[in-house]
Formats: structure tokens, sequence, C-alpha cells
């Protein structure tokens, strides 16, 4: 039995727009996860992350495994109370970001093992604490399965590897997560950009039975280009009726291409750490707004975005992040998720009256990086 319903509104070529339906609230797709890695969407409070229409934010197994801790957090009555969010979470399983931060790690059959990158403290995950803490500690509305994401390029053999590995692990993240009803277990497809070793995936994965599937293994380094390639075949290659989220990604462009491509959910913490280091997203391509040209500009950053932090003016947000305020992290954060969430909108509605086609050749002709 599906715990989500995942309703397809409109369809235009490849690309879908739809509701999965969820006990903490309604996610409409093509959908933005704001990333709150540390049980905070960096720089931004859970009302200013409201505002700007998400209706999901991820958090990490890996971080709240490490700080403050699953027992902790369950005492805590779990992450939606400990931070103040009351709509869906999903949260990524660890493996990922064991290979991008922990200190000494190792990968084997059973579980991967690292040292803390905080304190160097030594730690174990497998697929069924990995469920553990996502589904029943931190209480996520929606679990990804522990999964082995080989970095880019990939040699096919460790490619291949990978994907097993991934598949024998999937199948223990579901016989630990069982059947629920109120909460969701996502598959994540592995294979590299080898199109045999994706199909051999996603085709596995389906006999297990997920309530959605992840495409992983981009985003990893191959650009623009590359992952397109991959999602040209990749997308269609997962159940039609269940929701499919790309993982770690990405630019407007690659939103844009990617639902093209039959995408429903992304995430990526482009938006906040750009935001942060002062870059800002808008429809004409991203400024950045350390540069002096922007010294005496005094034009809203982007009139077009719903909100108080894109109202206020290129010049006062150059200095704010010129002088490094806290202010300016906060704004352009708050600005970037905005846009981002304005851009699902805009897809949302373009294929629910059959104009995506038009929608996308208009955003390749206005969003230039500058
Ligand atoms: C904050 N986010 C970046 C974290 C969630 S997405 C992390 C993430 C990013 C990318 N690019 C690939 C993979 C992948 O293949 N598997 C998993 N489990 N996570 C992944």
């Amino acid at each position: 039995m599906m715990p989500f319903p995942f309703e397809i509104s409109a369809t235009e070529g490849r690309a879908r727009t739809g509701v999965l339906k969820t006990a903490r609230g309604d996610i409409r797709t093509p959908a933005f996860m704001p990333v709150g890695t540390a049980a905070t969407v960096k720089a931004m409070t859970v009302d200013q992350v409201k505002a700007t229409g998400a209706d999901i934010i991820l958090g990490n197994t890996y971080h709240l495994m490490l700080r403050p801790g699953p027992e902790r957090m369950e005492r805590l009555g779990g992450l939606h109370k400990f931070m103040g969010w009351d709509k869906p979470i999903l949260t990524d399983s660890g493996g990922f970001q064991v290979m991008s931060l922990a200190g000494i790690s190792k990968v084997k059959e059973e579980a991967v093992t690292f040292s803390s990158h905080i304190d160097g403290s030594k730690h174990v995950l497998t697929p069924e604490r990995s469920i553990e803490i996502q589904a029943d500690r931190i209480g996520a509305d929606i679990s990804m399965q522990l999964d082995q994401c080989v970095s880019w390029p990939a040699e096919r053999d460790a490619a291949q590897k990978a994907m097993e590995l991934s598949i024998r692990w999937g199948a223990r993240s579901k016989a630990r997560f069982g059947e629920r009803e109120h909460q969701a277990l996502f598959g994540i497809q592995q294979g590299s950009t080898f199109e045999d070793l994706r199909r051999q995936s996603s085709d596995q994965l389906q006999e297990i039975g997920f309530d959605g599937y992840a495409i992983g293994g981009l985003a990893v380094g191959e650009g623009h280009q590359a992952m397109c390639e991959v999602l040209d075949y990749a997308p269609e290659m997962l159940p039609a009726d269940r929701p499919r989220y790309l993982m770690g990604v990405g630019k407007p462009i690659d939103l844009v291409e990617a639902v093209w491509r039959g995408v429903d959910m992304f995430d990526c913490v482009l938006p906040t750490r750009a935001g942060r280091h002062g870059q800002a997203w808008t429809w004409d391509g991203p400024l950045n707004l350390k540069n002096a040209r922007f010294a005496e500009d005094q034009n809203p950053l982007d009139p077009a975005i719903d909100g108080p932090s894109s109202q206020y003016s290129k010049a006062y947000l150059h200095h704010l992040i010129r002088a490094d305020e806290i202010l300016g992290k906060v704004l352009l954060s708050w600005h970037n998720i905005a846009f981002y969430q304005a851009l699902t909108a805009a897809m949302r509605a373009a294929i629910s009256e059959g104009r995506f086609e038009q929608f996308r050749r208009d955003f390749h002709a206005r969003h230039t990086s500058n």
C-alpha cells in the first residue's frame, strides 16, 4: 500500500506537474526542497522558509546523528518539533555525506564506519541504523535508503560494484522500514554514466518496491551537459506514477532541463550557500553582489520575486556583503530560496497550461550567466 498518493495533474512531453500528498501536507511538483542540513536552513527562520512557498525541506542524517544525536533528537520530540517546522521533511541517509565530509571512513558490505568531522569520534552506519535514525528518531516524512555514490568520472567496474551494493542496501533499508502508513521510503538509482547499469539499478529497485525513486550519482562534478545526457534516459527508467527526485541538483538551468526530462523533486545547497557568499539568482541570471558595479545601484534586487528580501537595493546588499554583515547572508539566502520557489511555481504553471516548451526557450534566452 502506498502511503503518499502522487497525483499528476498535467504533462507536457516528459515534463509533469502534480501533488505528492503526505501526512504533513501537500508537496507541489516540480518541487525544490531547501536544505536544512543541521536542523536549520542556514541563516533563515522557518517562517521565512515558509514565506517563500517551500512545501518541504531537507535534513541530513550524517549531521544530525553526530549532533545533537539520534536518541537526544527523539527525546526532544523529533526534528519537526525541535526546529518548529510542521510541514514535510525528507532526510538523506548519510552515506553520501560520510564520503564527502567525514574523516577516515570504510565501506563494507555490513556497514560504513567513519570518524566524525566534528570531534573524530567513531561511528557505524548500517542500512538498518540509517532507517532507524531517519524514520524513528528524527521522524522524517520521507527517508532515503542507504546507498553508495561513486565520484565522477568512475570506472565501470567501480560503478557496477557501488550500484550492486546500493541495491542490497536498498533491500535491507526496505526490510527495516517495513510498511508504514504515514511515512515513505525512497530508493536511489545508481550506475554513474553507464546506461545499462542505471537500467539494472532501476529494475531491481522496482522489484524491491519503494514509495518514490531518486536519481543518485549525479551532481558529482560531471557538469551540466553530461548530467543532461544521463537524464535523457534515467528518469524514464523509473515508474511514471511515483515521484522522481534528482539529488543535489542544482543551478536554475539544471532544474529547467531536468524537469523537461521528467524529474519532479530537487534539493541543492547552492541557493543558500551562494547567497551567504554574495551571489543572487535572478530571472536574468546570477549576480555577484560583491562586484563594485552594484555599489550605487539603487534598483531592487529582483522586483519580480515576492518577499521583503528581494526589494532591498543592490547597493545596500552590496554593502552588507562587503562588510560581511550577517543580515547580508540572511537576505540573500532568503531571496535565493524565494527565487527557486518562484522558478518551480512558474514551471508548474507552464506545464499545466501546456506552454513549458516556450517557457524553457524563454528561460534560456533570458537567464544568461553574466
Ligand atoms: C544537502 N544535500 C546536498 C544532501 C542531500 S542530496 C546528497 C546527494 C547529492 C548527490 N549529488 C548525490 C547523492 C547520491 O547519489 N546519494 C545520496 N544519498 N545523496 C546524494
